[in-house]
């Protein structure tokens, strides 16, 4: 991973379309970053969701695109996928001459360049812990991205948190199965952690704790150690004791098969939303 010299000082102006959860998450590293709410616009059809925005971070959002997008240096596509297409349509003609990320699962750069009429375009795989500073970010350039356009992305991205270049664009659907998913997987855990400790006596919110305490020190041993998860696994468990029959239950019941078949489906699905909404 590269790092970037690009300051605050100079970013361009940015355009976000659509102004929802991981708008808001990336317009919020860059405001913790220093970079002014002045320099950010936003069209966001919903009124509510203007209006957490000018609430929450004090960026002001247009309901429609305008001449105003013409300024932006950098447009961030964060629409849903389904409602791509129709978003682009209006904005294409004001941002030509902009760099674009778009961080929607599925939809290929090509499908964007059709849509933008520009082939300056990085694709990019986020995910929400970027809300608190601790993102991973998977990204794509295609050719036509200079060095300085590339560095200008690693610089808005890692306001959010890490990051990491893919080579092929196909590889994106996996960071999308990965980390883009992933933290829903990791709510999934600690939702039946924590059932399973109130089913054993403790009251929810301890057992919250415990179970939350849980997957970040086991993330940060696992980000500091030199050992394989494997070895940390096998640590963990004596033979013959608790974590043993744990562990056994859960390969007995084919988990971990079962976790890599549903990742694969995630997988498939990007794929799918890419066949679906990128014509
Ligand atoms: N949430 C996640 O964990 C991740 C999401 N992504 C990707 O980010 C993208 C956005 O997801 P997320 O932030 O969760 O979704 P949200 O629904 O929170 O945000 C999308 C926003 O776009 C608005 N919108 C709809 N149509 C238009 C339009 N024509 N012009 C401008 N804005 C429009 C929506 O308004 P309205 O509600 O009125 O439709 C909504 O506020 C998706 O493509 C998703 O694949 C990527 C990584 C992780
Ligand atoms: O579920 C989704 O489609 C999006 C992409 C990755 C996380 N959320």
């Amino acid at each position: 991973m590269s790092q970037t010299n690009t300051s605050h000082t100079a970013f361009p102006s940015i355009a976000f379309i659509g102004g929802g959860n991981m708008a808001s998450a990336i317009m919020g590293g860059l405001l913790r970053q220093g970079v002014p709410a002045s320099k950010i616009i936003v069209v966001e059809p919903f009124e509510g969701a203007r209006q957490a925005l000018q609430n929450n971070l004090g960026i002001a959002a247009l309901p429609v695109a305008s001449e105003a997008l013409r300024r932006a240096g950098l447009v961030v596509w964060a629409v849903k996928p389904q409602s791509f297409k129709e978003a682009a349509a209006p904005v294409a003609d004001f941002t030509r001459e902009a760099l674009h990320l778009s961080v929607a699962a599925g939809i290929t750069t090509d499908s964007v360049a059709g849509w933008t009429g520009t082939r300056r375009i990085v694709r990019a795989m986020p995910n929400t812990p970027a809300l608190v500073g601790k993102g991973m970010t998977g990204l794509y350039a295609r050719p036509e991205v200079d060095a300085q356009g590339k560095a200008l992305i690693e610089a808005v991205i890692a306001s959010t948190g890490e990051l990491s270049w893919v080579e092929k664009e196909e590889q994106l659907d996996a960071v999308t199965a990965l980390s883009g998913s992933g933290p829903a997987y990791v709510f999934l855990f600690l939702e039946a952690m924590t059932q399973a400790g109130v089913d054993m006596g403790l009251s929810a919110e301890q057992s919250y704790k415990l179970a939350v305490a849980t997957f970040q020190g086991g993330a940060e041993l696992a980000a500091r150690s030199t050992e394989s998860a494997e070895v940390l696994r096998q640590r963990v468990t004596s033979k013959g004791g608790t974590t043993y029959a744990a562990i056994t239950h859960m390969q007995q019941q084919k988990l971990p098969e079962h976790f890599i078949e549903a990742m694969r489906k995630a997988e498939a699905r990007a794929k799918e939303l890419a066949a679906e909404f990128g014509k």
